[in-house]
C-alpha cells in the first residue's frame, strides 16, 4: 500500500502481525492510513503493541552477543514512566547476565565444550544431506562417524587468562528497577517478554569494579537531575544509556591480581536523545553530569581514572545507535583534585588505547574491539599459528574493526588487505598501523560483499573490468541475508563510501597530528584506480574471517570459496551457529548441475543451517573446503558464549 515501515512481522495462521517504523511520522500516518481499511471480506483494525506481563515460568533470557554489550542488556529495554515496572520475580541480574557464574570455571568450560560439540555436529549432518546426488561424499564426512560425528576435531577450549571482572567495554541501561527506583545497570530480560526493570550490576562477576562504580556514581546524579530517563513504552525521554570503557596508556605487563592498577583510560560515553529539549537546559545538566563524575572518581578509594566523556544524541527507539549518531567531547572539569587536572589538559582525545602483544591499538568511540583483551590475544595468536603464514603470505583480514588481527600478525605475512565497514574503525586502524610502524597494511573502508571479488581479483593479477567495480557480486545474492546485508547496491555506493571515510587529519580527536599516508584515503577509490600497484602473485593467499554474528554475507562465502587461489581460511566467531551455517556452504561439495535459486519465501522458516544448505544448490561448481581442526577460546567467563575458530583447507 506503499506505506513506510520499518518491519513487518506476522506468523503463519495468526490474525495479528507486527509492524515496526523508523519514526513516529511514519508510524502516524500508517495508523491513519491503515485503521478501519479492508483486505477481501476482512477489515485491518490498529492497536498498540503491550508488553505480555511476564510469566514466572519464562526462561531466563540469555544475552545473545556477549560482543554487543547492548545485547548484554538485553536487546530491547524500557521502563514505563510511572514506575509500575513489570515484574520478573525469582530472577536476578546476576543470573540473568551471567547465568553461568554459579559453576566452578572449569565446570563452565566442560558445558561449554559439550555445547560446541553439539553444534558442530549439525556442520556434518547438513553437509552430508546436502551433498548432490552422484557427487561422492568427501573424506571429512565419512571419517566424522570415527570422532562422534564431529566435522574435525574440536581441540579443545582455551581458558580466558582473566574469569573476573574482565570486561573493558560495559553499556549499562537507564531504567527503573524492581522497586521503582531510577537504575544504571543491567535488564533483567528483554522488552519482547515485556521485561522492563533494571538492576545495578554490582552482582556481575563480569564487569570491573571501575565500570560497576561509574554506573553508580551516574545512578546517583540521575536522582537529582531535571531531565527524564528514557521511557521505552512511548519512546520519550532523555538519558537512555551509559558506557563504560577502559583502556591502558602503556604496554607494561598485566598485573592479574591488582587489576585495576591495570586501567589507565576511561571513556564514559553517555547515550541521550535530547528531541524537544531546549540547548540550555541540556547544557546545564551536561556540566553537573561532568562535575559528577568527576567529583565521584576522585572520591572513590583508589581514584578512579577519567580521560574521556563523550555524549552520543540518539533518537532510535532501541539503544542501537547507527554508527552515524552525532557523537560529541565534553570537557572534563580540572577542579576538585590535583589528580584530574592533568587529565583535563587530554579531554579532547576521545579515545581509548589498549595493548595486543607489544602492539598499542587506538580505538575510537564506537569501533568494535574485543571486550576480553588478555582472552583475545590468545585468540589472534591462535588464528595466526593456524593459518601457515609466511613472507609469501598475502592475508586477508576479513571483518578487521580496528586491525587488530591483521597489525598483529603483519610482521608474520607478506601483505595484510583488511575490509571494514565501519569508517572510524578503518580509521583507527590506518592510524594503529602508522603508531605501530607497520607499513605491509592496506584497509579497505567498505561492506565486504561489495569487494571481497575485486580485491580477491586484484592479486590475482587479473584485469578488472570497470563494471566489476560496480556491478558486485551482491547481485547474485538468492533467498534471505540479514536485514543488514540486503542493502541494494547502487553504482554510486562504493565511491561515496570512500567519501565517507573519515580522514585521521580531519579526526577532532586527532590533536592535530597529521597522518601523512595517502593510503588512508584511499578505500574504494584504490581499488578502482588501478589496483594495487605492487599487487604480486602471493604463494600462499590466506583469509582469516572474524564477522558479526550473523555470520559472512553469502555474496562474501561464494567469493572467498571460488577464488582458487585460497587455499586456507581460518573462520573466527563468536555465534557457533552461524559459522557452522557459512561453514556448510565452504564446504559441501557442489555439481556441474547448479540450481538457480528460486524465489520463494520457504527460507523464513528455515534454520540458519537449512538455509545455508538450500544455497548451496546454486553455489557454482568449485572445489569445497574442508574442515581441519576447531578450538574454542573463552572470551566470555561466567556466560554461555565463547569464540571459535575453524581452520578450513583445500
Ligand atoms: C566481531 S567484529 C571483529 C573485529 C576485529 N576482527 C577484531 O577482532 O577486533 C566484526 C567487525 O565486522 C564489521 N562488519 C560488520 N559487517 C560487515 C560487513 N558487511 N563488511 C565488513 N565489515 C563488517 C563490524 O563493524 C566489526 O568491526
Amino acid at each position: 500500500m506503499g506505506i513506510l515501515h520499518k518491519t513487518t512481522k506476522k506468523r503463519k495462521g495468526m490474525t495479528v502481525g507486527f509492524v515496526s517504523f523508523e519514526n513516529a511520522d511514519q508510524l502516524k500516518n500508517a495508523v491513519e492510513e491503515l485503521n478501519g481499511k479492508s483486505i477481501g471480506n476482512k477489515h485491518i483494525k490498529v492497536a498498540d503493541v503491550l508488553p505480555r506481563s511476564f510469566v514466572k515460568k519464562t526462561k531466563p533470557t540469555i544475552p545473545e552477543d556477549p560482543n554487543d554489550p547492548l545485547l548484554l542488556n538485553g536487546s530491547e529495554n524500557g521502563n514505563n514512566g510511572d514506575n509500575s515496572v513489570v515484574v520478573s520475580k525469582g530472577r536476578s541480574v546476576r543470573s540473568v547476565v551471567t547465568p553461568l557464574a554459579h559453576m566452578p570455571y572449569n565446570e563452565q568450560l566442560d558445558h561449554k565444550k559439550k555445547s560446541l560439540e553439539q553444534i558442530l555436529k549439525k556442520l556434518t549432518r547438513n553437509a552430508r544431506k546436502a551433498c548432490p546426488e552422484g557427487v561422492p561424499q568427501p573424506k571429512w564426512i565419512l571419517k566424522s562417524r570415527e570422532i562422534g560425528g564431529l566435522p574435525c576435531k574440536l581441540e579443545g577450549i582455551i581458558e580466558s587468562p582473566l574469569v573476573n571482572g574482565y570486561r573493558n567495554k560495559c553499556e549499562f541501561s537507564v531504567g527503573y528497577s524492581l522497586h521503582g527506583k531510577a537504575t544504571v545497570g543491567f535488564l533483567l530480560g528483554n522488552f519482547r517478554e515485556g521485561v522492563i526493570a533494571v538492576e545495578e550490576p554490582i552482582d556481575c562477576p563480569n564487569v570491573s569494579r571501575v565500570a560497576c562504580k561509574f554506573a553508580s556514581i551516574f545512578q546517583e546524579f540521575l536522582q537529582h537531575s531535571g531531565l527524564p530517563i528514557w521511557n521505552r513504552l512511548n519512546n520519550t525521554g532523555f538519558w537512555r544509556q551509559l558506557t563504560v570503557r577502559e583502556g591502558k596508556n602503556s604496554g607494561q605487563a598485566f598485573v592479574v591480581e591488582s587489576l585495576e592498577a591495570n586501567i589507565s583510560e576511561v571513556m564514559l560515553m553517555v547515550q541521550v536523545c535530547s528531541v524537544d529539549i531546549d540547548d540550555e537546559v541540556v547544557k546545564h545538566e551536561f556540566q553537573k553530569m561532568s562535575q559528577a563524575f568527576v567529583q565521584g572518581a576522585t572520591s572513590s578509594s583508589p581514584s578512579l581514572p577519567l580521560t574521556s566523556l563523550v555524549i552520543q544524541d540518539h533518537k532510535g527507539i532501541s539503544n542501537a545507535a547507527p554508527a552515524d549518531a552525532p557523537l560529541h567531547s565534553l570537557p572534563i572539569p580540572n577542579s576538585l583534585s590535583d589528580s584530574l587536572q592533568e587529565t583535563a589538559s587530554s579531554s579532547l582525545d576521545t579515545r581509548i588505547h589498549d595493548y595486543i602483544g607489544n602492539l598499542c591499538f587506538s580505538i575510537s568511540p564506537t569501533a568494535f574491539f574485543q571486550v576480553n583483551t588478555l582472552a583475545a590475544e590468545k585468540l589472534y595468536s591462535l588464528a595466526g599459528d593456524w593459518a601457515g603464514l609466511g613472507p609469501d603470505t598475502l592475508l586477508f583480514d576479513v571483518c578487521c574493526g580496528t586491525g587488530t588481527i591483521g597489525l598483529t600478525l603483519a610482521h608474520r605475512v607478506g601483505k595484510v588487505v583488511g575490509i571494514e565497514m565501519n569508517a572510524s574503525a578503518v580509521s583507527d586502524a590506518h592510524r594503529n598501523a602508522e603508531i605501530n610502524g607497520i607499513k605491509n597494511c592496506r584497509f579497505v573502508c567498505a561492506k565486504a560483499e561489495d569487494v571481497m571479488g575485486s580485491l580477491l581479483k586484484e592479486y590475482l593479477n587479473t584485469p578488472l573490468e570497470e563494471e566489476t567495480l560496480h556491478v558486485s557480486e551482491s547481485n547474485d545474492t538468492e533467498g534471505p541475508v540479514n536485514e543488514a546485508l540486503t542493502d541494494k547496491l547502487d553504482p554510486d555506493s562504493l565511491i561515496q563510501r570512500t567519501d565517507d571515510v573519515e580522514s585521521p587529519s580531519s579526526c577532532p580527536q586527532d590533536n592535530g597530528k597529521n597522518l601523512e599516508d595517502p593510503s588512508q584515503k584511499s578505500c574504494i577509490s584504490e581499488i578502482k584506480n588501478g589496483m594495487d600497484a605492487l599487487a604480486p602473485m602471493y604463494k600462499n593467499v590466506v583469509a582469516i574471517v572474524d564477522p558479526p554474528r550473523m555470520g559472512l554475507h553469502p555474496v562474501v562465502i561464494k567469493a572467498l570459496r571460488t577464488h582458487p587461489h585460497l587455499r586456507r581460511l581460518v573462520y573466527i566467531s563468536c555465534n557457533p551457529e552461524s559459522l557452522v551455517a557459512n561453514a556448510i556452504e565452504l564446504c559441501t561439495p557442489t555439481s556441474d548441475k547448479t540450481e538457480k535459486g528460486k524465489n520463494n519465501r520457504a527460507w523464513r522458516n528455515m534454520s540458519s543451517a537449512g538455509l545455508a544448505r538450500h544455497r548451496t544448490k546454486s553455489m557454482p561448481n568449485s572445489e569445497p573446503f574442508r574442515p581441519v581442526k576447531a578450538m574454542a577460546v573463552d572470551l566470555f567467563p561466567h556466560t554461555p558464549h565463547c569464540e571459535m575458530v575453524m581452520l578450513l583447507e583445500r
